[in-house]
């Protein structure tokens, strides 16, 4: 039997491959979902895992969890193998779905925690100390005798990841967890994500198609094309290699045509000017420039009435990694 590795990597693939039967009419066709796939990810690390719809992202997932059999390859995850350790391995994992809920519909919320503490064998006392932990850093407490299916997508996603985290688990796997959520339960969230993995050294891997989760919560991103790795690296080293830049645009006062000759500063380009020079774009790499000098800048030389940022988008990004590799 494999032992749970306490400082290997958390994540380990080799040539990590699964494949799928489908009918096409009469004729049998072979899909490759997840073809010669490497990761490595170690302990208290918080990766990214991006790229377009059917990159094959949720199949890793659920090969790294026990759920799909691999159709060749290695995977190791908690030093475990996945299927056939997977009761063991679902102590150290908490798996996070956007789109489908892992609570009881019809028990209040507090029943589905005292429900996984009991699954999870957590002594009455811890299960109690964390449950009143992630009540108050998630904000559950107004919620928590309703059933689930009454709750709002936010309140929902909310009580999805105290179930997920409740037995502390070493590795989280977040599938798209901010989806369709408003600003501020997006930020909400993020913001327990990076204190919960502050605290417990949790490590953290999560597929999304928000540039914002990427930004605010992971180190390092690991981008798919067809089942395998295109790019690995932090978010800054992908922008830089495909030049996703921020843009920022500003309305003057006054127009200034050539305001883009004379804002010249490192990883800024100008992208032009409408109404005669009233409103110009500069793309501009935040690694080089802060937005806060950039307008400096320009402030040196028009009055700024108005401006809005852009960020790049996570999809874009993708079409652009892509773009170079075809
Ligand atoms: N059970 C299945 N049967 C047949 N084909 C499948 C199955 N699951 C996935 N696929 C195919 O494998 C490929 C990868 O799918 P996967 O769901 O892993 O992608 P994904 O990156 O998670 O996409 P999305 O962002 O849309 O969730 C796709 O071509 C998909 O159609």
């Amino acid at each position: 039997m494999s032992s749970v590795s306490m400082d290997g990597p958390i994540i380990e693939t080799h040539g990590l491959r699964r494949t799928f039967t489908v009918r096409d009419g009469l004729r049998r066709r072979t899909v490759v979902a997840v073809e010669g796939l490497d990761l490595r990810i170690e302990p208290g690390e918080a990766v990214g895992y991006i790229g377009a719809n059917g990159a094959g992202k949720s199949t890793t997932i659920k090969m790294l969890t026990g759920i799909l059999v691999p159709t060749a390859g290695e995977v190791r995850t908690c030093g475990l193998r996945p299927v056939p350790d997977r009761r063991r391995l679902a102590r150290h994992v908490g798996v996070v779905f956007g789109q489908r809920s892992q609570l009881w519909w019809d028990l209040p919320t507090e029943e589905s925690f005292e429900l996984l503490a009991a699954i999870h064998r957590l002594s009455p006392d811890d299960a109690r100390s964390r449950r009143s932990e992630l009540v108050e850093r998630l904000e559950l407490d107004e919620f928590l005798t309703t059933p689930v299916r009454q709750l709002s997508l936010g309140q929902r996603m909310r009580a999805e990841v105290a179930a997920a985290l409740l037995h502390r688990p070493r590795l989280v796997i977040l599938d798209e967890p901010t989806i369709g959520l408003d600003v501020l339960s997006k930020q909400r969230l993020r913001e327990f994500l990076v204190t919960e993995r502050h605290e417990h050294g949790t490590t953290l891997l999560l597929t999304t198609h928000d540039m914002g989760d990427v930004e605010r919560l992971c180190d390092r991103v690991v981008l798919v094309d067809r089942g395998s790795v295109a790019f690995e690296g932090t978010l800054a080293g992908l922008s830089r290699t495909v030049g996703a830049d921020r843009v920022l645009t500003v309305d003057l006062a006054e127009p200034v045509p050539d305001l883009g000759t004379v804002a010249t500063l490192p990883g800024v380009r100008h992208q032009g000017h409408e109404g005669h020079g009233l409103r110009h774009r500069f793309a501009f790499d935040a690694e080089q420039t802060t937005v806060v000098a950039l307008l400096a800048a320009l402030s040196a030389h028009a009055e700024v009435r108005d401006l809005a940022i852009e960020e790049p988008d996570v999809e874009d990004v993708v079409r652009r990694v892509y773009a170079a590799r075809r």
